[in-house]
């Protein structure tokens, strides 16, 4: 739903965005080379790194160091090589995209180039919500991609059950001229009650097997994650029925004790919703869910890095506690990349002010005005992550928390490395500031 101030700002440019983003995903994927970029993924750092595509997978990739710089003559001209075999197998090739002579080069100058990132749990952006149809998807989505979201699970807020299953059936009806959309991540309704957060009280549900049923039905396979407090009632048969279903359970909005939590973990939940948020902390006596998550190694860790929902001590905290494990993610609402003001979560009132959201009602945290190029850049910059683990959390960790950093049905090629193999999803970066400069997503160049 769009505020006041939302809707008066820059309206024009939001409607040409999510247009031409449209337009460029509806076209084939593309084939091109990048060269001179400081490539940054979860493997490590490489200078003078290129990369060459075809068709929207990355199929060849090294480094150009000369002979005198230490580098060998393979090096020195494996890059040339790379684009001659390209060029060669599209000019035999008459269904490829690219023209023989006509493989774009862009010389990145030196700037760091990422895997795109990879956000599975963000509600909206740019004055809509995942909940809003498909216009409000398409739009949310543009305010994500444009700041190098290249892929996002689609989160789903507390709502009654029919407008669940309806918002469900739209995400689907999406995914295939969609590659960006990873799918859906219901929060919501299987929620503790004290835990509920930004969540409507009157909504929220016990997860028995017709509800489970219900929802699976109506996701038709694009349900990606849920969030569920295990000690509801029917809580840890949920998390079985889902996982059984493929659907990766995820442990939150909960007030779930150690062993209830660890029961959860052990009987298929492999994911904690936004850790530290809307959830038992830990005390020495009564350990809580945290410890559950952290001392196994099947479980990701969801992080908010804000500043706001989590303070920087606990960022740091969460890299120490479960190395490779924690994925950033945004838990973005509607107001993200707009002006402070009034919008909606669900049906419930919020006020943004200097970007944080909070309910109209009772002055809970209502979810972030956070991108993950933000999460990214104040991690590196801010906290002195060090930058492979800060690009790993946005873009490897949660591409494997799904199961798309293997080939799989919903991506093609694996996605979350800048390496052979992998769909071309490529951000390159300033390196002065760590904004997002130039974007492509499965072989497309948005931006
Ligand atoms: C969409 C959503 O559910 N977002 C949650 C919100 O519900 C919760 O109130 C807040 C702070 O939780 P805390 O006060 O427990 O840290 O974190 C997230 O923003």
């Amino acid at each position: 739903m769009e505020s006041k101030e939302a809707a008066t700002k820059d309206t024009e440019s939001f409607t040409t965005a999510v247009a031409h983003i449209g337009e460029v995903l509806a076209r084939p994927a593309g084939s091109f080379a990048i060269r001179n970029a400081r490539r940054i993924d979860a493997r490590g750092v490489q200078d003078h790194c290129w990369l060459v595509v075809r068709d929207g997978v990355i199929v060849a990739e090294g480094a150009e160091i000369d002979v005198e710089a230490g580098g060998t003559d393979d090096m020195a001209d494996a890059f040339a090589k790379a684009v001659e075999r390209v060029r060669s197998q599209t000019s035999s090739q008459s269904q490829s995209t690219a023209a023989p002579d006509d493989l774009p080069i862009i010389d990145a100058r030196g700037a760091i180039m990422t895997p795109g990132y990879v956000d599975i749990h963000a509600h909206g952006a740019w004055g809509t919500s995942f909940d809003d149809g498909a216009d409000g998807i398409v739009t949310a989505r543009a305010g994500h991609m444009v700041h190098g979201t290249t892929r996002q699970v689609l989160s789903l807020i507390t709502n009654p059950i029919d407008t669940i299953c309806e918002n469900l059936r739209t995400v689907r009806s999406l995914m295939p001229s969609r590659p960006d959309i990873l799918g859906a991540h219901l929060e919501g309704p299987f929620l503790a009650l004290e835990r509920k957060g930004a969540h409507d009280p009157e909504c929220l549900r016990d997860p028995v097997p017709e509800l489970v049923d219900q929802l699976l039905d109506a996701s038709d396979g694009c349900l990606r994650q849920i969030t569920i407090a295990p000690e509801l009632p029917h809580g840890i048969d949920a998390i079985k029925r889902f996982a059984a279903a493929g659907v990766k359970p995820a442990v939150g909005h909960c007030s779930a004790d150690y062993q209830t939590a660890k029961r959860a973990f052990n009987e298929g939940a492999t994911i904690m919703t936004h850790m530290f948020n809307a959830m038992n902390g830990m005390h020495h006596r009564k350990p809580g869910p945290i410890p559950a998550a952290v001392e196994d190694p099947r479980i990701t860790i969801e992080l908010i890095n804000d500043g706001f929902h989590v303070q920087d001590p606990m960022v740091a905290l969460s890299f120490g506690f479960a190395p490779h494990r924690t994925a950033f993610v945004t838990d973005a609402m509607a107001a993200t990349d707009c002006p402070d003001g009034h919008y909606l979560l669900g049906a419930l009132d919020v006020n943004v002010e200097h970007g944080h959201a909070r309910l109209v009602s009772n002055g809970a945290i209502a979810g972030s005005t956070l991108v993950l190029e933000r999460a990214v850049s104040r991690a590196v910059l801010e906290l002195g992550i060090d930058p492979v683990s800060a690009v790993e959390a946005a873009t490897l960790t949660p591409a494997r928390a799904l199961g798309f950093d293997h080939a799989n049905p919903v991506t093609g090629a694996p996605i979350g490395l800048l390496a052979t193999g992998y769909a071309a999803d490529v951000l390159l970066l300033n390196p002065a500031d760590w904004q997002v400069d130039s974007v492509w997503c499965a072989g497309r160049r948005i931006r």
